[in-house]
């Protein structure tokens, strides 16, 4: 959907917890770089508290100015949020993430893993190279419908309920089919799988129903089936052959970690929380406690999270200046990485948060040049 193109795009910056502030502050450093070499579209990026520290100090984790911020700006930019001693009284963690995504009815979690050169070889199969695909998390059901819902009684059993809605499993898999037809625009072919598990469970049939039903509206782009276990196993012996899944929350929760271990680790693995009406861009990582406060973030999601932003307005304000600007940050942080000269701590290099940002930010000029 287009939208009026705004002079300056409103952007809610919420750095959260931990390395969220870390990768935060490298992200928006970059930003502000890649705007000063292209002189294109204005951000203007403003900070809003939200997260575990700022719940241990004031008692509420999401503000409810931030959410308000958070409703009006153009897109969010989020850093991460949890901190795994800070809890609830019901041993869960203040995670505002989970209710900005109800707040916002960020229903589609995309999720894309792709190879790069210079990032770690996982697998041993050359063919580890052509990792390709994108996740498709259904964000506002599911398994974390039982979010502050669940139960245990006196007889020592616990309950937390799956939902599973006709609209909700329709929108998130139309928004797969639609995301499919953009890859079959650039790739020449597309592919979505259902990721399930209808074998055994009525909700997953259920799932599985909407969405045959949802695909014979895209008769351009082929489907296919797999349970979640199964799907495990592809992911580890031919990720190559992935292209876009689309599955439940919880499946869609775990089944992204496991593809960013794919790719070394969760310091290049980006997300985007998309709806309808509003877009929230973070890495897919946590807080990180154990390299919290020392400079060791791969700052690496971040910014392609960034890219993800820009991508976002960039085709809803019918902007084609804020995607060469995410084509920027990702040829830079390619050409680092490629180089192999600055390598993050993550990958066994030296290269802290910190150094990484400067790398990307030093290459920005020439990969600039490389794009006109
Ligand atoms: N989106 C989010 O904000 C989000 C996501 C996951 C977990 N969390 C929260 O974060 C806290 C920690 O969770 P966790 O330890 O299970 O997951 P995590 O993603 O924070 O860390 C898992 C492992 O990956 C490493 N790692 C993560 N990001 C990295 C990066 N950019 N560079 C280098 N290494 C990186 C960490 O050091 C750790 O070893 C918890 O409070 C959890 O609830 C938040
Ligand atoms: C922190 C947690 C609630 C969150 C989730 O489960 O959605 C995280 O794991 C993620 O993948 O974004």
């Amino acid at each position: 959907m287009s939208q009026t193109t705004p002079s300056i795009y409103e952007i809610a910056v919420l750095p959260g917890d931990g390395i969220g502030v870390e990768v935060m502050q490298a992200c928006v450093a970059l930003l502000d770089a890649a705007q000063k070499i292209d002189h294109g579209p204005q951000l203007k990026m403003t900070r809003y508290d939200a997260g575990a520290q700022h719940y241990a100090k004031h008692g509420e984790a999401l503000p409810e100015r931030t959410l308000d911020a958070a409703r009006a700006a153009h897109a969010v930019l989020f850093g991460a949020m949890g901190w795994p001693n800070v809890r609830y009284p019901d041993g869960t963690e203040p995670i505002p993430q989970l209710d900005l995504r109800m707040a916002l009815d960020l229903y589609a979690g995309v999720r894309p893993i792709r190879w790069f050169a210079g990032l770690p070889k996982v697998l041993t199969d050359s063919r580890a190279e052509n990792i390709d695909f994108v996740l498709v998390r259904e964000q506002t059901e599911g398994l974390f419908y039982a979010r502050g819902k669940g139960s245990v009684n006196e007889a020592g059993e616990s309950y937390d309920t799956m939902q599973i809605t006709r609209r909700g499993t329709d929108r998130v898999s139309r928004f797969a089919f639609k995301l499919a037809e953009q890859r079959k625009r650039r790739r020449g072919q597309a592919n979505v799988t259902c990721v399930d598990k209808a074998n055994v469970f009525t909700s997953m049939a259920f799932f599985r129903e909407v969405f045959n039903d949802a695909a014979k509206d895209f008769s351009g782009i082929s489907f296919d089936h797999a349970y979640v276990d199964a799907m495990a196993l592809t992911m580890i012996k031919k990720p190559w052959a992935l292209d876009v899944m689309v599955t439940e929350n919880m499946f869609g929760d775990i089944l992204s970690d496991l593809a960013a271990g794919l790719i070394g680790g969760m310091g290049m693995a980006p997300s985007a929380d998309v709806g309808d009406d509003h877009g929230l861009f973070q890495p897919a990582h946590g807080t990180a406690p154990d390299i919290a406060g020392q400079d060791k973030a791969n700052p690496g999601a971040m910014f392609l999270s960034g890219a993800m932003m820009l991508d976002w307005l960039a085709d809803r304000h019918d902007q084609p200046e804020l995607e060469q600007r995410a084509r920027l940050i990702e040829s830079a942080l390619e050409t680092v990485l490629g180089d192999g000269a600055v390598r993050p701590m993550e990958y066994g290099g030296s290269a802290g948060t910190k150094a990484m940002t400067e790398a990307v930010i030093a290459a920005l000029p020439q990969a600039f040049a490389t794009l006109k």
